[in-house]
């Protein structure tokens, strides 16, 4: 076969080498042209969904009543995050919410409560509270006047199976959150979730704000402590109001399924034995219960209180408020008292399996004074425990159903 190289002449060779160039420059231009209108649609889209987003947030963040105020809710998906944003819509507030619908104690549950948000007109953004990018756009949309901030990784059992995650969302979504408010124009209010957990088998009870707290006692403790060190900071450097709140153990309707009541009722239902913890000189645990509606009286009451942050855009003008308050029910209850109400409710007996508890720190009594947000916020935990877990077991049987347990 002829080799058209060896036998062009080189006027045949310089032209056919023109055209190939040309048909190379001609793909370029090509692939230059669909590249940069493929960019513009992409852009176009983004822009668009991001109005849109926009659009949605503004009209969840719309006060309807006179002085109301406008909150950004972190974990609004949570079981305290979704009851407190039901409570500020229902009065007429601005509410936002962001969630990352975290896979902790499963995702249905809080998707449901997102719907049931949803249905309320309060929009939940699905996303990290440690993304800037996030958070940003959320306070270039509306000017909050408030930060709810209730987002975290809880359960003191887990910590130790997972103790970066503590990090990364009671810590660092924490400094980012931080980060964000305090360069915000004006600066919002933040009320965010401590734990009762601060307090350690060293303090006497019942347990009081004015008690020296450290060391924590376990690493979920530390990461609320170190939440609480790090918020009186940026207190004092940049004029943020800051109130936190020492939660207790909280239960109700729309609760967390990791939490001991949920699993015991679980087990009635089921049929099944329940483990109870006893300490070490085999004395029954108990816990500060405090029902859920409660616990929204309590947060609502700190946002209307907080006092303004002072400063703006990063600078301090002046002081601001920095509050710390236990919200429990000031009255402790022991572990099989609580399965006795709940056995009541049902009319069923269980098996308990009584077992010495395994020394990881938690506390094996919490009692807790509450004269303080008595006193500042006019908290008074309205629900006995009896009360309480017949409306939680009553909301059990609707939402799981009758006696098969979770329908997930
Ligand atoms: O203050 C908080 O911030 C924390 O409050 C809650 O912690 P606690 O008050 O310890 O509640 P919870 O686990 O329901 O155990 C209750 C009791 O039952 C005992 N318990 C537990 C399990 C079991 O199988 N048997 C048992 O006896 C157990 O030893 C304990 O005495 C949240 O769970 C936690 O995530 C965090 O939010």
């Amino acid at each position: 076969m002829e080799d058209p190289f060896i036998h062009s002449t080189p006027t045949q060779f310089k032209s056919r080498r023109l055209t190939s160039i040309t048909i190379v420059f001609l793909w370029v231009l090509f692939l230059l042209s669909f590249t940069a209108s493929y960019l513009t649609l992409i852009n176009s889209d983004h822009r668009f969904l991001q109005t849109s987003l926009q659009k949605t947030v503004r009209a969840s963040a719309h006060i309807r009543r006179a002085n109301g105020i406008s909150v950004l809710v972190t974990g609004a998906a949570g079981f305290i995050g979704s009851h407190v944003s039901l409570a500020l819509k229902a009065r007429g507030d601005g509410v936002v919410g962001v969630d990352n619908f975290g896979s902790y104690y499963g995702r249905s549950l809080k998707m449901t409560r997102r719907d049931l948000l949803d249905f309320h007109g309060v929009f939940v953004v699905d996303g990290d509270v440690n993304d800037p990018r996030l958070l940003s756009m959320l306070f270039n949309t509306v000017e909050f006047t408030h930060v709810m901030h209730l987002a975290a990784q809880v359960g003191v059992q887990y910590a130790v199976e997972n103790p970066y995650a503590y990090v990364r969302s009671n810590i660092a979504s924490l400094v980012t959150l931080l980060e964000k408010c305090k360069s915000a124009d004006p600066q919002p209010a933040i009320v965010w979730a401590s734990s009762g957990s601060v307090y350690g088998p060293h303090n006497k009870v019942p347990f009081s704000e004015m008690d020296q707290v450290d060391p924590p006692p376990t690493l979920y403790a530390s990461t609320k402590r170190t939440g609480e060190e790090i918020t009186h900071t940026y207190n004092r450097l940049y004029g943020l109001s800051i109130t936190g709140l020492r939660f207790f153990t909280v239960y109700g309707p729309w609760g967390r399924p990791d939490m001991a009541y949920f699993s015991f009722i679980r087990n009635i239902l089921q049929g099944r034995p329940i483990t109870v913890y006893q300490d070490k000189n085999r004395v029954d645990l108990a816990r500060d219960f405090i029902y859920i509606d409660d616990i929204v009286k309590g947060c609502v009451a700190s946002l209307d209180t907080t006092g303004r942050s002072t400063g703006s855009g990063g600078s301090k003008n002046g002081s601001a408020p920095y509050r710390i308050f236990n919200l429990g029910n000031g009255s402790p209850v022991t572990v099989p008292a609580l399965v006795t109400i709940l056995e009541e409710n049902l009319k069923m007996k269980v098996t308990k399996d009584v077992v010495g508890m395994c020394g990881n720190g938690d506390d094996s009594f919490a009692y807790v004074n509450i004269s303080l947000a008595e006193r500042e916020l006019g908290f008074k935990p309205a629900t006995d425990l009896r009360t309480g877990l017949r409306e939680f077991v009553k909301w059990y049987l609707w939402y799981y159903g009758n006696p098969l347990g979770p329908k997930s």
